[in-house]
């Protein structure tokens, strides 16, 4: 290749994959690779200067800015970082700053770096205004509303002295803890897995509807302060600030002043780095100064006075012993590495996942291979590569099966997608189980004390085949069985009764429609209120609901038309399970709102707008439609009119988030 051709390829190369990260918050190769890539053909592009192209991704921010959302000019460029993964690279950076600072003397900030997404948020008057992303570096989305839904970013500063116009900015994320659990409930209703949750979070913050983002639990670190005029005279003093008026610092950060210093704290947090709640890649080193920061002066892509020093991520080589198949609860396939147990980053690996079909065959496994196995940002350990060297004639390409591995049923893989299903809905061992395990959760059915080897144990002796068998389900049928006391069988069957009550929403949740995740069961029972309805809605009603789209709707209908389906809903409705909404009641908690009157805008991260209404009623609160003078407090959410702020404050009404409502509620 000639260097120009090595010049377009890196180019487009890196261009696509920038446009994925960025645009659709995909990854198809790894942090290392990617920026591999950029390091070749900075290297080319210094030989060869003449060669570079307009579109080259070297030097300028890598993402773009969306149609989505309107766009904003950022008041101070949002730039990218230097980064290197290696400490020559870092003595290298430390020598620049010495130069370039004349023989002062200096201090680093060292900080994790977060892998989410980069937001700047502005505020008036002590009064959050946008939320914007990074997008270009020069202009970013528009993404207030989703911004606002952040529990731990206060929509109000209460200090004295800071300037009316002030920025932060921080990483979105999404919590582990958050990711697992979004993942659990799509893996559990046949929606596809969101990859990683870097990727997560980069999409829930563009999603359109707020009142879905509230539910997914972002969170945000703030790293840097910004303003017109000069308040602090170093970062830390800064940090120290934003931590005092209630933004979310992480108290991971230190100062240190020899390069040595900042060596000890990225080895420190090697290993420890993955106690955290959330995936980092890396260390921030910055200068500590202000003043110093200005003197080093910025590259057109990045400041002078900072660098990322980014963790590799740890691989080791082992043996592909073998591939299982593991069918989930909607009859998804999925194949699992069995490996020889390898040490990784502190842990033995036993498995690692594969995905789908397309996985084994871009990585053209065989059994036996030595493979490369890599802990990234993911959870489960992934194979990245076959060390082809150690490839013989002898090893058998991996065969993704025909048949279901648990009921031989042929299985089928749909257009356009790469997961295999096994269709044997009814009759598939794991799918009937996976199903009662669905039915039985918190988030559904609730029922406690029993567990999956419970379940299992019951399906074994032929007690359990559906959801509804638990209600048919007697003392004697569980007497005598090995495990079970007169104790435990007495709470299985309390657990199995005091579900009756559990409220409609759930009930359409547990019984596990594909696509009808809790929030979209919740939206369900609201708008159609009873089973009865729902079951005759036609498709253009289906779709008139907030959030409803084709594919939830097409699911319903052939879910309603399934005689299978139909019956069992009559054996729940005949156990006298709830299949009617009903309005929440007001029962009196307290008096702790006693007098007090509230007008509710926007959207909410622990309650629905009706249900805060009843959390205020029970407590001896008003609750008003419009904002006056004699308003006690504006309950402002995401989303909130901006209007109705502004009347507020005009008016001396005081302006509350959630969280101080429900810290009144404590009182
Ligand atoms: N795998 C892929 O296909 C692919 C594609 C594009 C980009 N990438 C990766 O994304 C990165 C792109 O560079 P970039 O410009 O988005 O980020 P960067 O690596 O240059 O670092 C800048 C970003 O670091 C983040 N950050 C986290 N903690 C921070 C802290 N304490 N202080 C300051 N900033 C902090 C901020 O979001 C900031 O925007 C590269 O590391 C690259 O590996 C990967
Ligand atoms: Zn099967």
């Amino acid at each position: 290749m000639s260097p120009q051709e090595q010049i377009n390829s890196l180019t487009d190369k890196i261009n696509y994959h920038n446009h994925l990260y960025y645009m659709k918050s995909e990854t198809e190769i790894s942090d290392f690779e990617f920026d591999q890539l950029l390091v070749q053909l900075r290297a080319l592009e210094e030989q060869y200067p003449d060669l570079v192209r307009e579109d080259s991704p070297t030097h300028r921010v890598g993402g773009t800015i969306s149609k989505e959302f309107e766009s904003v000019t950022h008041r101070f460029p949002m730039l990218s970082l230097g980064n290197t993964y290696n400490e020559q690279e870092l003595l290298d950076f430390d020598e620049r700053v010495q130069k370039g600072l004349d023989g002062q003397s200096y201090e680093y900030i060292c900080e994790l770096k977060f892998d989410g997404v980069a937001l700047s948020v502005w505020y008036e008057n002590g009064v959050i205004t946008r939320g914007v992303t990074r997008g270009d570096g020069v202009r970013g989305d528009d993404i207030t509303a989703n911004v606002k839904t952040i529990r731990t970013l206060p929509l109000k500063v209460m200090a004295n002295g800071f300037p009316t116009q002030f920025e932060v900015r921080g990483e979105g994320f999404l919590p582990l803890a958050s990711f697992e659990a979004i993942n659990k409930e799509r893996e559990d209703i046949g929606e596809a897995l969101l990859a990683n949750p870097r990727n997560a979070a980069s999409g829930t913050f563009k999603m359109q509807d707020s009142s879905v983002v509230a539910k997914r639990k972002l969170d945000f670190y703030v790293y840097q302060f910004l303003s017109e005029e000069t308040v602090f005279d170093t970062h830390e003093e800064s940090l120290h600030w934003l931590k005092s008026v209630g933004f979310n610092v992480s108290d991971t950060w230190e100062k240190h002043d020899t390069i040595q210093g900042v060596l000890g704290f990225i080895e420190k947090w090697e290993e420890k780095r993955h106690e955290l709640p959330l995936n980092t890649d890396g260390i921030v080193i910055k200068i500590n100064s202000f003043a110093q920061r200005e003197e080093l002066g910025f590259t057109a892509k990045s400041p002078r006075w900072a660098i990322a020093y980014k963790y590799k991520a740890e691989s080791a080589t082992t043996t592909l012993e073998s591939v299982s198949y593991q069918v989930g609860r909607t009859g998804n396939i999925t194949p699992v590495a069995n490996l020889k147990p390898v040490l990784l980053a502190g842990t033995v690996v036993k498995r690692a996942s594969v995905h789908n079909a397309n996985e084994i065959e871009r990585l053209d496994l065989h059994i036996g291979d030595t493979v490369f196995v890599e802990k990234g940002g993911e959870i489960i350990p992934k194979i990245t590569a076959v060390d082809m060297s150690k490839r013989t004639e002898a090893l058998e390409a991996v065969q993704f099966p025909h048949l279901c591995p648990e009921c031989n049923t042929e299985l089928i893989r749909k257009e356009g997608e790469a997961n295999h299903y096994c269709p044997n809905e009814k009759g598939c061992p794991p799918q009937i189980k996976g199903k009662i395990e669905h039915y039985i959760q918190r988030k559904a059915m609730n029922i406690e004390n029993i567990g999956a080897e419970t379940i299992d144990t019951f399906y074994t002796k032929g007690l359990l085949k559906s959801p509804a068998d638990l209600y048919d389900l007697k003392y004697e049928d569980i007497q005598g069985m090995e495990g079970f006391k007169d104790k435990s069988i007495k709470n299985i069957l309390s657990g199995i009764e005091k579900s009756k009550e559990i409220p409609f929403k759930q009930v359409l949740f547990a019984i596990g429609i594909r696509f009808v995740g809790a929030t979209v069961a919740e939206k369900l029972t609201a708008h159609f209120l009873t089973i009865e309805a729902l079951s005759e809605a036609t498709y253009e009603l289906l779709i008139e609901v907030p959030e409803i789209g084709d594919r939830i709707a097409q699911s319903i209908i052939a879910y309603f038309a399934d005689a299978d389906n139909r019956q069992f809903i009559a054996r729940l409705q005949q156990a006298g399970l709830q299949f009617e909404h009903i309005p929440a009641e007001i029962v009196v908690e307290g008096n702790a709102l006693e007098g007090k009157s509230f007008v509710i805008s926007g959207v909410f991260q622990n309650f629905g707008r009706d249900e805060l209404k009843v959390k205020i009623e029970a407590n001896g609160g008003k609750v008003l439609s419009g904002v006056s003078k004699k308003l006690d407090f504006l309950l402002a959410g995401a989303e909130a009119g901006p209007s109705k702020i502004e009347k507020a404050q005009k008016l001396g009404v005081a302006v509350i988030s959630e969280e101080d409502f429900l810290g009144m509620l404590e009182v």
